[in-house]
């Protein structure tokens, strides 16, 4: 079933190795099954392999492939496979007694509120700007401290506070690894391998602590990822991890898989041609497996009503046609799905499609993907809480580098599809007359007629 190429990659002896591929192209699969092969064939002790992923979901996901492979449930278990966050949170209790207790999203909502009221800026939209601020300042290693303004003063007065109540936020288990690693690395567990999926948006602290963890155990690194798939740049998120990982890891071997097995062939042609307009990526080809055309275009509707009405009667007739063809529905923000959420309840409430943003949306894969509000300039992005570049009450144009991350976005979007992939624009939207979003042109998708 795999590649020649891929099982070279399952099958191969650890070693620094960064594998740079295409969506849909198996960078998952080999990944999961290049760490059941260590266990099943080299006997490489389960607890011996650390692999971090990107979402708990995908650890989860990796898990149970894992087992459908047969590995033994105790191997498994005994694997310590998850994000970086919760391995590091594990490794630090084992370590450390009595650290803080983390707070929860609202908690740490409240006392950044309460930080910024001081100020005289608590309103929700500055509070979550805050928030984001303050993920990004501990996104690097060291963490610069050194903040001016009034940003600079309420983060400040927010650590005082959070240190006072002894607590953590979710960002502090990065920096007190970190710092732990360097100060106490010879305490912590050491590790044969190490393994991380979706390189791409690592960040420099994360760099930081694999480096030190490949320092302290001496042992080589394994790295996935795809440039063009990078979203998390507002969280301080970059490819650059990825793109420089040669430079860092002279001995490296590199390996680029370019076949996607997942969509059909105008997908994947459409895909091409809207990434081809980014400059700042590693130049890279990507063609589909399945000789089957698959089906793509954009439908454009009156209104926002009209098109979550419309979208809910292609999930009807898509389900008349194909009862087990299994479907998602995606935005660029989650206030956008919601008109489509209640039409298709009203319409197909026992066949529900799958409502994601493009952010959740990452790693999945459908057989029918409707991405909806595709408007240029969308006003929804003004409010939301990953528009780190606007602060109008409309969007304003994007810079080069923000404009590159809304394509790989819509990216990465496009590329969940498997055999159908719809795009849908409404003319008017609630902020007034909208246009189509200028990356369907850019994909080259054809407007289908009404109806
Ligand atoms: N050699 C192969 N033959 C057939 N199907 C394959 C092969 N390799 C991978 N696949 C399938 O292709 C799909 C995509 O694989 P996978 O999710 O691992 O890709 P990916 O590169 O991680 O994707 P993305 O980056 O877009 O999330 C899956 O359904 C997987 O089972």
């Amino acid at each position: 079933m795999y590649t020649e190429q891929q099982r070279e990659i399952i099958e191969h002896t650890p070693s620094n190795t960064s594998i740079y591929a295409s969506p849909g192209s198996g960078k998952t699969t080999v990944l999961t099954e290049h760490i059941a092969w260590q266990l099943k064939h080299r006997h490489v002790p389960a607890g011996r392999m650390l692999a971090l992923t990107f979402t708990r979901q995908s650890a989860l996901d990796m898990k149970q492939r894992m087992r459908k492979r047969g590995l033994a449930d105790g191997d498994v278990g005994a694997l310590p496979l998850g994000t970086f966050h919760s391995q590091a949170f594990r490794m630090l209790l084992a370590h450390t007694p009595n650290i803080p207790v983390i707070l929860g999203q609202l908690e740490q909502r409240q006392l950044m509120r309460a930080a910024a009221q001081k100020f005289g800026v608590g309103d929700m939209d500055t509070v979550r700007r805050l928030l984001l601020a303050n993920t990004r300042k501990k996104s690097v290693w060291p963490v610069d401290s050194a903040m001016g303004g009034v940003e600079g003063a309420v983060l400040t007065r927010y650590e005082h506070m959070k240190a006072r109540a002894h607590r953590w936020d979710f960002d502090d288990i990065l920096v007190a690894f970190a710092q732990t690693l360097e100060e106490h690395g010879a305490e912590l567990p050491a590790f044969d391998y190490l393994l991380v999926d979706e390189y791409q948006d690592t960040n420099p602290i994360q760099w930081a602590i694999v480096r030190l963890l490949v320092h302290q155990s001496r042992c080589p690194v394994f790295v996935v990822g795809d440039d063009d798939q990078s979203i998390y740049g507002f969280r301080g998120a970059s490819p650059s991890g990825l793109l420089d990982f040669q430079l860092s890891y002279h001995d490296a071997r590199c390996h680029r898989l370019s076949t996607n097995f997942r969509s059909d062939r105008s997908i994947v042609l459409a895909a091409v041609r809207l990434i081809a307009h980014n400059r700042h990526r590693m130049e890279k080809q990507m063609q589909a497996f399945s000789a089957a055309p698959g089906r793509c275009g954009t439908h454009l509707w009156p209104s926002e009503a009209a098109e979550a009405v419309g979208v809910a009667g292609l999930v009807r007739q898509a389900r008349r046609y194909d009862s087990g063809a299994d479907v998602a529905i995606l935005a660029r923000t989650r206030r956008q799905l919601l008109a489509a959420w209640r039409a298709c309840q009203g319409v197909v409430p026992d066949a529900m499609p799958q409502f994601r943003t493009f952010h959740d949306a990452k790693g999945k894969e459908w057989d029918i993907v409707h991405i909806v509000g595709a408007v240029a300039q969308n006003p929804y992005l003004a409010n939301d809480d990953t528009s780190l570049f606007r602060r109008k009450k409309s969007a304003p144009a994007l810079d080069g580098q923000a404009e590159e991350e809304e394509r790989r976005l819509f990216y990465v979007a496009m590329t969940r599809a498997r055999h159908v992939l719809w795009v849908h624009a409404p003319k008017r939207c609630a902020a007034g007359k909208a246009r189509l979003s200028p990356y369907a042109a850019e994909a080259g998708l054809r407007t289908m007629e009404p109806g």
